[in-house]
């Protein structure tokens, strides 16, 4: 006999324990499995460890500030594995409060993988079967690893919070978030790093950000090899030289992180048996309401290949348990205007249309206003860089389409103008707005 349900949750990511938590405070009775630890990708090789070596990286380049500023003996390198403690007992920690909430809520928790026998009934690796009439997908992606020769030479973004000490010399190959991010942090915490990436990188953000960061970067000292075509990676004595059909060899490096995107992790759900389709990459396919096209069944987050982001996870699974169980028929995510950064350094956040986004849609109705100037804490310390902020409107109202911000503090700076992109902001609004001071955020309200 299969135990019965109101909701079975596959996976306790971010986006499944969402819908886990809501649904319960519906009165649902839910059922959770997950064979991996409690918060998934963003609590244990996401978000959290890359934010925690990004804020030590921001230590490091406080550091290079203060010498400049008058500070006397201020130097030092991160003990890496001291570091890597405090990092995993403060992930600890997140974990035990997802446990207690998880038991407080009455969740049902498995810590076991489920697969489909049914379009209603899911079996758990020691035989169990569980019944429900609502199931949702939740499954997350992995790194991907292409079938390059010698890919097991290198690394991918898990295996870097594993790491028992700071890699003296990185190749890093990809252009996206993963591989921006980590280019910036081992930079600043002192590896030498070369940046292998094939086309542009950071694709779909705005172009003139995307090169004032790569500017940045080249000052920092990170090498960018653009236009490289690695094909596969071999071990020279100690070392990793990768194979680049555009130019020979690259390296030697003493460690390589492939960052070349994710997979998502479905073929292990015997979706078959329960009729769900995915497309050619292996994403469940969902409709705007994060239906698959199963009755009863559902997906969200990374396994459905939309904006791969936690908050989108999140607010999916939320929005979803009140439509199923909070009486909310309307409730659904609105994939426009996320916000996002890059935690590069400096960091690159975004809101709503790039410039070629706006242009290509609404022609020579869309302005443009832009502001570069060297950030005051810099400028003390006789540092030259620039921060760029832009912000695109478009129409005879200038409707404010798109912010975009590089520069010190712009991790923090764009949530709340997210709110007012979200509710059409127009240009004359941010113009209404009183400038705080001295701030680089001020910027945004002060453009002409
Ligand atoms: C290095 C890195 C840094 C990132 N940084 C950021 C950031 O700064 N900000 C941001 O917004 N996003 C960031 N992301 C992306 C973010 O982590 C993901 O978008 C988010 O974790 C997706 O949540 P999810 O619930 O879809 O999947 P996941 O968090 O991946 O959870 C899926 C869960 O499903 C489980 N599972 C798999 N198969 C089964 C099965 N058969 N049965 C049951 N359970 C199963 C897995 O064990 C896993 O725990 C980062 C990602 C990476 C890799
Ligand atoms: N700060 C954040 O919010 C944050 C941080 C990290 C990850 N994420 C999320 O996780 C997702 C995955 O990150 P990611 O960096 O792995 O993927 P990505 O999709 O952002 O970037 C993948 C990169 O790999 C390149 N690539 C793919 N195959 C290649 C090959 N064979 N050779 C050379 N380059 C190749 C692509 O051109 C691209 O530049 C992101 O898209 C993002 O949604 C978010």
């Amino acid at each position: 006999m299969a135990d019965t349900y109101d909701l079975i949750v596959l996976g306790a990511g971010s986006g499944g324990l969402a819908m886990a938590f809501r649904a319960a405070r519906h009165g649902a009775r839910v059922a959770l499995l997950d064979p991996g630890a409690l918060g998934g990708t963003c609590v244990n090789v996401g978000c959290v460890p890359k934010k925690s070596l990004w804020f030590a990286a921001q230590i490091a380049h406080s550091l290079q500030l203060a010498g400049p500023y008058g500070f006397e003996g201020v130097a030092g390198r991160l003990d890496w594995e001291h570091f890597r403690q405090r990092r995993l007992a403060y992930i600890d920690g997140i974990k035990q409060r997802y446990e207690e909430r998880l038991a407080a809520a009455g969740v049902q928790w498995l810590r076991e993988a489920g697969r489909f026998v049914a379009a209603d009934t899911v079996a758990t690796e020691s035989g169990a079967e569980l019944r429900a009439p609502q199931i949702v997908i939740a499954t997350g992606a992995r790194p991907q690893r292409p079938p390059l020769p010698g890919f097991e030479l290198g690394l991918v973004s898990d295996d870097m919070f594993a790491l028992r000490e700071l890699p003296r010399h990185v190749g890093i190959v990809g252009g996206g978030y993963i591989a921006v991010e980590f280019a910036g942090l081992l930079r600043a915490l002192g590896s030498e790093v070369t940046l292998h990436v094939r086309e542009r990188m950071l694709r779909t953000f705005d172009r003139e950000l995307v090169d004032s960061l790569e500017e940045h970067m080249r000052t920092q000292g990170i090498t960018l090899a653009t236009g490289a075509r690695i094909s596969a990676a071999r071990r020279e004595g100690d070392a990793i030289v990768l194979d680049d059909d555009s130019c020979g060899e690259r390296g030697p490096y003493d460690a390589v992180l492939w960052a070349l995107g994710r997979v998502p992790n479905t073929e292990r759900l015997d979706l078959d048996a329960a009729g769900v389709q995915c497309d050619v990459l292996g994403h469940v396919v969902t409709d705007p309401w994060q239906n698959t096209n199963v009755p009863g069944i559902a997906a969200l987050g990374d396994v459905t290949g939309r904006l791969a982001l936690t908050p989108v996870a999140v607010a999916a699974g939320r929005r979803l348990a009140d439509r199923w169980f909070g009486g909310r028929n309307e409730a659904r995510l609105d994939y426009d205007d996320v916000p996002s950064v890059v935690f590069s350094e400096p960091p690159l956040g975004a809101v709503g249309l790039t410039e070629a986004q706006a242009r290509a849609k609404f022609g020579d109705s869309v302005r443009v206003y832009r502001s570069r100037f060297t950030p005051m804490q810099w400028a003390l310390a006789g540092q030259h860089g620039q921060t760029l902020m832009k912000l695109v409107c478009v129409g005879d109202d200038e409707r404010v389409a798109g912010v975009h911000v590089l520069g010190p503090g712009a991790d923090e700076m764009l949530q709340g103008f997210a709110v007012a992109v979200k509710m059409g902001a127009c240009k004359r609004d941010l113009d209404a707005t009183v400038a705080i001071h001295p701030s680089s955020g001020e910027e945004l309200v002060l453009m002409s």
